[in-house]
């Protein structure tokens, strides 16, 4: 495994104002316990809602912060006590901070960096090529940094990380705020790097079309715990989420019939259209069932939306 926290916590002491005078320290448990494993090469959703810890959690697991109790490895090291050395190991894209030069061309940037991570001219074309392909730099790696909009710094960001070749990749909400197409490009980018395997991947996102299209298991946490830990179909499953079978029919649907496994939620168009949704049930019975039983014109089968899901888990662990 390349990633490995036991019983990971990070308390902050923080003052509050009590009445005019009093001031009273108390202590926020950030992350409260997390165990955590990452094999190479998998890609890791990091989810939670505002708050939860994940910011947090990233920071001890890149070294920014020393953890109040637990067990960290990643790489095989600790990453406070080998900062610098993990630093060469491991890719970081923070949201609020960079990694570029302001007043810089973009592409100076790269060079400069290369020259930080002493990244061999080969290793470092090849790379840069293929994130100058995949991202579309072209357009924009000879302007300035600060002129860049930010879905074209993100892609600068995301290429800054990874021209020395880290074996993790960290990303804490890499698509916040972009318009659709360079979420779009961002997300195809990190669906590449996923498909080649040889960078290990935690993303940390509020973005459900980023967890549904890259993230094959999802650790969530809340209030500083772990509340679920496995594949998005898993939390279906956990929370029931049902599918629904839309059906149009050729005669009135009637009344008394009832289908196993599926309960009619709706019935519309002067019973000429039925919605049944599914409890655990697999769709092909009840469409199989259905045609047996009434004359179909059309039918869509619809899949839980992640929206109400996710939503459920949060308020479910509130
Ligand atoms: N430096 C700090 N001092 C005091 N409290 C902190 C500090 N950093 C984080 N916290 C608190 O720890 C908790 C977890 O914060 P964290 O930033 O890890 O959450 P998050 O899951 O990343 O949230 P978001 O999705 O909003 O970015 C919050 O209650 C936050 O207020």
């Amino acid at each position: 495994m390349i990633i490995s926290a036991r019983g990971l916590r990070k308390d902050f002491t923080v003052t509050r104002k009590v009445g005019r005078f009093r001031r009273e320290r108390h202590v926020v448990s950030a992350v409260d316990g997390v165990d955590l494993t990452v094999e190479r090469g998998e890609l890791l959703g990091y989810i939670g809602p505002n708050g939860a810890g994940k910011s947090t959690t990233l920071k001890m697991l890149t070294g920014v912060l020393y953890p109040s109790a637990g067990e960290v490895t990643v790489c095989g090291v600790e990453p406070v006590a080998k900062r610098t050395t993990l630093a060469k190991r491991i890719g970081v894209v923070f949201g609020q901070r960079s990694q570029l030069w302001w007043d810089l061309p973009l592409g100076e940037s790269f060079a400069l960096l290369r020259h930080i991570y002493r990244v061999p001219d080969t290793d470092h074309a090849a790379r840069l090529t293929r994130c100058t392909e995949l991202l579309g730099l072209d357009e924009f790696i000879h302007t300035p940094v600060r002129q860049l909009s930010l879905g074209q710094r993100m892609r600068g960001e995301l290429t800054a990380a990874l021209l020395h070749g880290p074996e993790v990749l960290f990303l804490d909400e890499p698509t916040i705020g972009l318009d659709v197409l360079s979420k779009q490009a961002v997300r195809d980018f990190l669906g590449e790097l996923d498909q080649r395997g040889d960078t290990t991947v935690v993303l940390t996102t509020h973005d459900l079309a980023d967890i549904e299209k890259l993230c094959r298991r999802l650790v969530v946490i809340d209030h500083g715990r772990v509340v679920h830990d496995g594949t998005l179909d898993e939390l279906h499953t956990r929370y029931r989420s049902r599918r629904v079978v839309v059906a149009d029919l050729d005669a009135p649907w009637p009344t008394d019939l009832t289908l196993p496994g599926a309960e009619v939620t709706a019935v519309e168009a002067d019973g000429h259209r039925v919605t049944l949704t599914l409890d655990g049930i697999a769709a092909g019975e009840v469409v199989a069932a259905l045609a047996r039983a009434v004359p179909l014109r059309d039918l869509s089968v619809q899949e839980p939306e992640i929206e109400d899901v996710i939503a459920r888990l949060y308020r479910s662990e509130a």
